[in-house]
């Protein structure tokens, strides 16, 4: 890669502000582009050398198309930074651009990375999952003494990781604007986990992955902060929101909303057990209270905690 590497940033809201502020700092001629400022045009894309994609999954495909016209030169690396899943396809963000771009090198961003706290400059670790080499090289780029970056080659789970947490945040959201406390909280993380790695092994990731960065970590930091949009969802539930009150009252994105519903779709498929997830579709839809979810999670039949059988 040049020098100082060229980088069109797609998307500038939260994170893209943050990622091109920690792009900038490491010495790239970042150029960012948002929707306002009209369709990515030719210009903007030569002699690029990296894709930073900070879109909302609604908005990858449209943008993925909308390249791919473009004719995107193939030694672009692109690397995606989006959480979520496409509601009326499932797909995730890798999913859609490697179908649209299949030539171009692709890795996935993700960990515990609420941008508030990286925009004060306070230290984070994040991980780049995908093709080592491609990899390496976005983490030496990104890569910084305030903003560790760890490799991994397991796309799909450092993907799903990120991806699952923010419905777990939402239900952690819910259980504190009800007051239920931290050891009650701690049950959701835990047991969400346990969701995370039978989903996501199902989805082709691999388990150790979900105890890594984008999984276990950034279930930490989602379902315990209040800085968390997924969380403020939650929280506003608690309160008797319907959906759409509580995404009026939070500032950005909430990508655990759709997820919960095509994770709930997917496992019913699939037959794989992910009960919190489910109780949080339902407090969605509004086919359950909040009070009624919580109370239907504790009412289920006791079990062993079989951990060495969870697919
Ligand atoms: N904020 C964080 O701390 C953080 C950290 C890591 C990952 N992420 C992920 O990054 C993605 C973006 O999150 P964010 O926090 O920046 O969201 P945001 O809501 O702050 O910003 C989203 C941006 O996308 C734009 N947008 C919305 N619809 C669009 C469309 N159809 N076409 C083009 N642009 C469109 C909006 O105008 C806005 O600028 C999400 O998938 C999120 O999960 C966020
Ligand atoms: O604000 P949230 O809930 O979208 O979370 C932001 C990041 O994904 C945290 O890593």
């Amino acid at each position: 890669m040049a020098t100082f590497p060229r980088v069109l940033l797609l998307g500038l809201g939260a994170w893209g502000q943050t990622l091109f502020r920690l792009l900038a700092d490491r010495g790239c001629q970042v150029h960012g582009w948002q929707r306002s400022q009209g369709p990515i045009t030719k210009d903007m894309v030569d002699g690029i050398d990296l894709l930073v994609s900070a879109l909302p999954i609604k908005a990858v495909r449209s943008q993925a198309i909308a390249l791919e016209a473009l004719g995107l030169a193939k030694s672009v690396i692109c690397v995606s930074a989006t959480k979520g899943l496409e509601l009326s396809t499932a797909a995730t963000a890798a999913d859609i651009w490697q179908s649209l771009l299949p030539e171009h090198s692709l890795v996935v961003l993700s960990g515990p990375n609420l941008a508030t706290e990286i925009n004060q400059g306070l230290p984070a670790a994040a991980v780049v999952g995908g093709d080592l080499e491609v990899a390496a090289s976005v983490q030496s780029l990104l890569g910084s003494s305030h903003f560790r970056i760890y490799t991994n080659p397991d796309l799909r789970g450092v993907e799903m990781g990120g991806i699952f947490k923010n419905v777990i945040a939402i239900a952690c959201g819910v259980n504190d604007g009800l007051g239920l406390g931290v050891n009650a909280r701690s049950a959701l993380i835990t047991r969400g986990l346990l969701e995370l790695v039978r989903v996501g092994t199902h989805w082709g990731g691999t388990m150790p992955t979900f105890y890594g960065l984008s999984g276990l970590g950034d279930l930490l930091a989602t379902c315990t902060s209040s800085l968390s949009r997924n969380y403020q969802v939650g929280w506003h539930l608690s309160q008797g929101k319907t959906i759409d009150a509580a995404l009026d009252s939070i500032i950005g994105t909430a990508e655990g909303v759709n997820t919960a519903l095509v994770l709930v779709d997917y496992a019913q498929t699939h037959q794989l057990p992910i009960p919190i997830t489910a109780a949080v579709a339902a407090v969605i839809c509004q086919t359950l209270t909040p009070t009624e979810a919580i109370a239907q999670l504790l009412e289920r039949p006791f079990k062993p905690e079989v951990y060495q059988n969870v697919v």
